[in-house]
């Protein structure tokens, strides 16, 4: 990916089943939950680095005794921050006690963070700021064990602002406007209500309140508290929680958008955004590591029973294609795969591009995540090369000699690594040309590998603004002096907002949007942009099932292809010599390659939830009306 978005977060929510000594005996250490915990989350680093969070409970604990630790961090390197924090407080206690390590039980007594349920969090925000307050785990505290929750998760809700509003309605006082905050406090909400009717049924049954606690506990139905509490939840989530007394949940959006996978043995319970974590964090087969699905949570109460429990009937699944192109990490086996398809797929467009010249092409991609398309697309090459041989010799096969078949055989598919990805490179001069100079390096190139008859064929995931592209990349293999560059988005044009936790809500950054308008401006056709804003703005009100995405007609009059070249000008800066071509993966070909993640708003407008229709008629009217605003 040249473009840096802001996406994503991962979660990690894991439950020792044994007692602590158990993991002591057979794993030779107490602190074996930490280190799994530190573990899934490292593996899943990938998917925010923006902040990290850690959470611990201790269960069964004598009252006056602390039971919930916590910490979080938005330095540079925040998992490495939070488990130093970790490591220094528990060193401390140990240097002070070392009978401590003797004994367990005593040490999870006195020890901070060592406890039976965890929960771990790595933040992109897509809302609000990237201030230390919106890193998850967010904490509600109470006196009463039951009531404590602990909330994380990789979401974006459309109508946070409803929400809010609802919880103000029911006479709440939130002290932020935290998507997080006012998620958890919906189930908190939700919570009170549910210990409340229980202790209700135990006072009834003739307990006292100190009786009546575990029994709450062991009562509480988790399933029902999410089903109230997410009713008018519409966005993309893998919401985990964690209650004062041990019970634990991860559930999933009805539409599936954001990932959750599960496994179970007698010892542990484990969720991840990711199924390669779990696999290599408990080294599990493939097959052991289950995907949660839509609509369902998983759930885990405290004496270790796990279920998973439909919450809201699936709306069908519309499961984030962007994970498999680009935010997994590519070592899960089907994102392996499906990956290679997609370059594979997208050769018969190159190849026309490099009007089939294969000798005269060289084929590289842009580190590091475009790097297994670009496998799929090279074997895809070989087979046409291949195929060339086959009827060369069949043709030819009276006249072939020795000489003539070795001279054949050894034409092979030109692959070299041309983009270097450099580190960061600080703009510490403000002045544009330089500063657009130093840009321009941010990417550097192999010196020596392309002839000026050269065709350049390089391949990226995906493309969103193209920013990178233009000030850097393109202007970089220029140097090369190939003849012609075709860029190649192994997914296709990003046309739309994303809602569902990915932080790309404005439709101006988006360089095939740009294209379009460029189109509208040449053609005289600005009408069209006008008559979309006015249907925009007319349904401002409406509610959401009834919005239109009237954003489509906006791309209406235009071919892919028409797109796909005016994208191609806007990246050509007046100093490229080459000629430059943009090449985009077809919608078709991604639902081929991706059979199971079939979510592609961004790319079609097609919103799984009402509220999608909502933010991309805001994005539109925001844009036309020029504020600089998420849409939602
Ligand atoms: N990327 C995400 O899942 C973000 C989670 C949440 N919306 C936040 O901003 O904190």
């Amino acid at each position: 990916m040249s473009d840096a978005i802001k996406h994503e977060c991962g979660i990690a929510l894991l439950r020792l089943k044994k007692p602590l000594d158990f993991y002591k005996q057979k794993y030779g250490s107490a602190f074996y939950g930490i280190q799994k915990m530190y573990l899934l989350m490292e593996k899943q680093h990938n998917r925010g680095q923006d902040g990290a969070g850690f959470a611990s409970i201790k269960m069964d604990v004598k009252p006056g005794q602390r039971y919930i630790s916590r910490v979080r961090s938005n330095q540079q390197q925040p998992i490495q921050d939070i488990f130093k924090q970790i490591n220094e407080r528990i060193s401390e206690e140990l240097t002070a006690h070392p009978e401590y390590n003797e004994d367990t039980a005593l040490m999870k007594s006195q020890v901070p963070y060592v406890g039976e349920v965890y929960l771990g969090h790595v933040r992109y925000g897509t809302f609000g700021k990237n201030s230390i307050e919106s890193v998850h785990p967010f904490l509600r505290q109470n006196n009463w064990m039951h009531r404590n929750l602990i909330v994380a998760g990789n979401f974006n809700m459309t109508n946070v602002k409803e929400l809010f509003e609802s919880l103000v309605e029911l006479g709440q006082h939130p002290k932020e406007l935290a998507d997080t905050v006012t998620v958890m406090e919906k189930i908190g909400h939700f919570l009170d209500d549910e210990v409340g009717e229980l202790y209700q049924d135990c006072k009834n049954e003739g307990l006292s309140k100190e009786e009546a606690s575990p029994v709450i506990s062991e009562r509480l139905d988790v399933a029902r508290i999410l089903r109230r509490a997410s009713k008018q939840w519409d966005g993309g989530y893998a919401m985990a929680g964690l209650f004062g007394h041990g019970d634990s949940f991860v559930f999933r959006d009805p539409a599936g958008i954001r990932p959750a996978y599960y496994y179970e043995d007698d010892e542990i319970a484990v969720v991840a955004s990711e199924r390669p974590v779990i696999q290599t964090t408990f080294n599990v087969p493939f097959e052991e590591v289950k995907e949660l699905e839509p609509g369902h949570a998983i759930i885990i109460k405290k004496d270790g029973e796990v279920s998973i429990r439909e919450i809201i009937p699936s709306v069908g699944k519309k499961a984030c294609s962007f994970e498999r192109i680009y935010f997994s990490r590519g070592s899960d086996a089907e994102i392996y795969k499906e990956r290679k398809e997609l370059g594979k797929l997208v050769l018969p467009q190159v190849l026309k591009a490099i009007d089939n010249d294969t000798d005269n092409s060289v084929f590289s991609y842009i580190p590091n995540t475009a790097e297994t398309s670009f496998f799929g697309m090279v074997e895809a090459a070989q087979d046409f090369l291949n195929d060339r041989k086959n009827n060369h010799i069949l043709e030819n096969r009276e006249t072939l000699t020795e000489e003539t078949l070795k001279e054949l055989l050894s034409v092979k598919i030109r692959t070299e690594k041309v983009a270097i990805k450099d580190a960061k490179l600080r703009t510490f001069i403000t002045e544009d040309s330089s500063r657009d100079d130093l840009v321009a390096h941010v990417y550097d190139v192999t010196y020596g590998v392309i002839k000026p008859e050269d065709n350049l064929v390089i391949i990226d995931d995906s493309i969103v603004r193209g920013t990178t592209l233009k000030m850097s990349i393109i202007k970089m293999m220029d140097r090369l002096n190939p003849k012609r560059i075709v860029v190649v988005s192994s997914a296709p044009q990003i046309r739309y907002p994303d809602c569902y936790g990915i932080d790309m809500a404005k439709l101006e950054g988006l360089v095939a949007f740009q294209a379009a308008l460029a189109l509208h401006k040449e053609r005289g056709t600005e009408d069209i942009v006008d008559e979309v804003y006015k249907k925009s703005k007319a349904q401002e009100n409406t509610p959401d099932i009834d919005v239109v995405n009237y954003v489509r007609e906006f791309y209406a009059p235009f071919t892919d292809e028409e797109i796909s070249d005016k994208i191609a000008e806007l990246l050509k800066t007046e100093d490229v010599k080459a000629d430059v071509k943009v090449i985009f993966q077809s919608v078709d070909n991604l639902h081929k390659a991706c059979p199971d993640n079939l979510g592609d708003w961004y790319f079609t407008g097609d919103y799984p939830t009402p509220g999608g229709n909502r933010v991309v008629n805001r994005a539109f009217i925001n844009f036309y009306e020029g504020n600089d605003a998420r849409a939602y």
